[in-house]
């Protein structure tokens, strides 16, 4: 069994030297129409025909006029690994339909990555529709065998790099955002998928270890309900001393808890009564066991004894972290919970008691966070599940992947749906720049012309609607594609998980805001040149059909 293998069979990520590779990512990972195409490409002698494919999306998601192209660094690692090995083929001669000839297994057994160029724009970029994010060349065999495989690694990446950054961008700079939906994430890839690409996406940390430890990112969490539920009354704590941080000396927490838990029930005018003394009890060994991390999950009635904890915590040299709210209104309890610690700094003359941490959680979307804006909160930190990693206002990203030359001869596939007509030939794709520095319009060109010059003139043309056109002076051009795999090889310096997600910000600030705006964001221009949109009708034109009536 080999390295992919063994990978794949723990459905591990394994080291592959700069970053861990997904060990099921490999080339069976498709679907099995690319490798029957595969065959009879093989047959009809075809293999070597040389084929361009653009893979792009059509529509960005979530109702949003922008897209966040993530996954680039997995497509190379792909291409890099891109080998058949001899199980693969002992299972595709099982599988694939009898006669098929013993010298394409052969052939199989020996294709590699390694004529194909590929052609990216950075990862952590925003992207636009019908703009190929990735264009590929190469042996037709080969650029086909790898649709299925690069649609998948960029699909979910960017969708999930998209969300977060939404989230994100209506939480604002300074909330804290981290990912806590492992167990609601679509499977296990999907849950560490979604850690990555969130992480991308703006989000600070995940609760989900397996992630932080692949992908070097923070892990960060609180605890559950089932900490809290575990403990009826203060007489099950077995433990309640813990040492002065300074001293040294031990002492009894609960102890201090309970008589700064009477004093401040007078501040805040609740009964102790109110309180659960289970809650107080689990409050307290937590806090035994994390004393310089402490951080509880408060239900509507736990500020009390969390407050009294973290005083008792205070009285042996220790400062408590903060809180977690995970039900009821949180604008209000997020509210109530600072009032109370203000409360209590000025009381007991505990100053850093006014920058606790509120963390909020329970099915928080873009809209919670909306509407929790327009309330007025007081919460540092959102921790965001489900409906993050389910993406769930749009579940799918629609990239495709279609060919677009052959030969050097263009193809355009028709369909009635002018959205669904593709752009033939093979592009190139430049961003415009006013001179404030925002990105004005995407421009595609043949890759015969001459690329747009600062300063100078340029004629705009809506792909498909003849009197939408426009002329653009840039005062700064931008070539989207870089050269990322060519001759076998990944041909630049990839960036690491940290500078992607740093140029998902720097990108998103290109953009003007009402791009970004969350209700009916004003569509940024994607365009062709003069010279294209004449390419493109004229071919067309050649390849419609001409109907008769009778
Ligand atoms: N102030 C608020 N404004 C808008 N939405 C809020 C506000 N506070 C909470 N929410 C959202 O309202 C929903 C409340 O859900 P739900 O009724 O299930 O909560 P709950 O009953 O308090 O919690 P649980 O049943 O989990 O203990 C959640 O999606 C939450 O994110
Ligand atoms: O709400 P999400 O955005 O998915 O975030 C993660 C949720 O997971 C945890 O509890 P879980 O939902 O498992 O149980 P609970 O609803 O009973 O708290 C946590 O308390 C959050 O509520
Ligand atoms: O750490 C947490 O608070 C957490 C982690 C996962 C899901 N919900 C909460
Ligand atoms: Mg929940």
């Amino acid at each position: 069994m080999n390295d992919r293998e063994l990978g794949c069979a723990g459905g591990q990520f394994m080291d592959r030297g700069r970053m861990n590779q997904n060990g099921v990512v490999q080339p069976l990972l498709t679907d099995l129409y690319q490798i029957t195409m595969a065959y009879a490409y093989w047959k009809s002698d075809k293999t070597d025909d040389t084929a361009v494919f653009d893979l792009f999306f059509r529509n960005n998601p979530f109702h949003g006029e922008f897209t966040i192209f993530a996954g680039l660094e997995e497509c190379l690692k792909f291409l890099d690994s891109f080998h058949y090995s001899q199980s693969d083929i002992e299972y595709l001669k099982q599988t694939l339909p009898e006669g098929i000839e013993h010298e394409f297994f052969e052939y199989l057994g020996n294709l590699t990555a390694r004529d194909v160029t590929l052609y990216a724009i950075d990862e952590g970029t925003v992207a636009f529709p019908r703009v190929p994010i990735i264009k590929i060349e190469g042996p037709l065999i080969i650029v086909q065998l790898l649709e299925t495989t690069l649609l998948t690694l960029v699909n979910y990446a960017s969708l999930m790099a998209t969300n977060a950054a939404r989230y994100r961008m209506v939480a604002g700079k300074h909330v804290k955002l981290l990912e806590f939906g492992l167990r609601r994430a679509q499977g296990p890839d999907g849950g560490l998928s979604a850690s990555k690409y969130s992480y991308t996406g703006g989000f600070d940390g995940t609760s989900n270890v397996l992630a932080g430890k692949l992908f070097n990112i923070p892990v960060k969490g609180t605890h559950a309900h089932a900490y809290i539920t575990s403990f009826s009354s203060i007489g099950e704590l077995k433990t309640r001393l813990i040492k002065h941080k300074q001293t040294g000396i031990l002492e009894d927490l609960l102890e201090h808890a309970i008589r700064h838990r009477a004093l401040l029930s007078h501040l805040l005018d609740v009964s102790t009564e109110e309180s659960s003394e289970g809650e107080l009890a689990a409050m307290v060994s937590y806090a035994i066991a994390f004393p310089d991390g402490f951080m509880a999950l408060v239900d509507t009635s736990g500020l009390l004894n969390f407050s009294a904890v973290a005083l008792a915590l205070n009285d042996l040299g220790y400062h408590a972290l903060g809180i977690r709210i995970d039900s009821g209104d949180l604008a209000y309890l997020s509210c109530l919970a600072r009032e109370t610690f203000e409360k209590v700094a000025e009381r007991f003359k505990v100053p850093w008691f006014n920058k606790l941490t509120i963390v909020a959680s329970n099915d928080i979307n873009e809209d919670t966070i909306l509407s929790l804006n327009e309330q007025g909160h007081k919460i540092d930190c959102f921790g965001i599940g489900t409906h993050l990693v389910t993406c769930q206002r749009q579940p799918a990203l629609g990239c495709v992947y279609k060919l677009v030359e052959i030969n050097g001869q263009p193809r355009i596939k028709l369909s009635q749906d002018v959205e669904k007509v593709t752009m033939p030939g093979n592009k190139n794709a430049y961003r415009l720049y006013s001179a404030d520095g925002h990105a004005l319009i995407d421009l595609l060109q043949k890759v015969s012309e001459p690329p747009p010059a600062v300063g100078q003139k340029v004629l705009c043309r809506h792909p498909f609607q003849e009197s939408k056109r426009a002329y653009v002076i840039p005062s700064h051009v931008e070539s989207l594609y870089k050269v990322y795999w060519k001759s076998g090889k990944i041909c630049q310096q990839l960036p690491t998980l940290e500078q992607v997600r740093e140029k998902v910000q720097i990108s998103l600030k290109t953009l003007r805001n009402d791009h970004k705006r969350t209700l009916n964001p004003t569509p940024y221009k994607v365009a062709v040149s003069d010279n294209l949109y004449n390419f493109i009708h004229d071919l067309w034109l050649q390849n419609a059909p001409i109907g008769e009536l009778s």
